[in-house]
């Protein structure tokens, strides 16, 4: 099966909320790019996004989190592919860090967030 991964790192320019917290629209923004990529991968065009099927926020972001996003195509016909990306949390920051660099590596990553797409290629 086709799919793409992408890592990205929330930083304090992602924070929306109090606490560190980022917005649950950031990371889906972000899990739209993969679906975006790959579209251009299966089908030579990005197309456009005509539906979010589902959206599942299961584990609160925050700045400081590396997240790996995994997008594949559950279901194709004609033109139309439904895209699941799904995102986990590979290290967060430890709640009292040692020193400002510090970092937890998640030996079991969370799943934090599913969207479901519908992109039609053009
Ligand atoms: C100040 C602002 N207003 C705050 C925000 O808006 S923050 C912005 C974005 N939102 C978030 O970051 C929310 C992140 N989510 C959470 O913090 C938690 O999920 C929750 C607090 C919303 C609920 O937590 P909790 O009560 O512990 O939920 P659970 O009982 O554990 O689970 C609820 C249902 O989800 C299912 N589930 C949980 N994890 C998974 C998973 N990995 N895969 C599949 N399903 C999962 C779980 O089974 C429950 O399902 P049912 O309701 O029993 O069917």
């Amino acid at each position: 099966m086709e799919s793409i991964t992408m890592r990205y790192r929330m930083s304090d320019r992602d924070v929306f909320y109090g606490g560190g917290v980022v917005n649950g629209a950031r990371g889906i923004t972000l899990m739209e790019d993969c679906a975006k990529r790959l579209m251009a991968k299966v089908y030579q065009n990005t197309g456009k996004c005509t539906k979010v099927k589902k959206v599942r926020l299961y584990e609160p972001l925050f700045a400081g989190d590396y997240l790996e996003f995994i997008a594949g195509i559950k279901k194709q016909e004609g033109n139309k592919a439904l895209i699941e990306v799904r995102a986990y949390k590979i290290i967060q920051v430890p709640e009292d860090p040692p020193y400002p660099s510090s970092i937890d590596v998640l030996e079991d990553p969370p799943l934090c967030t599913v969207v479901q797409f519908v992109y039609e290629a053009n």
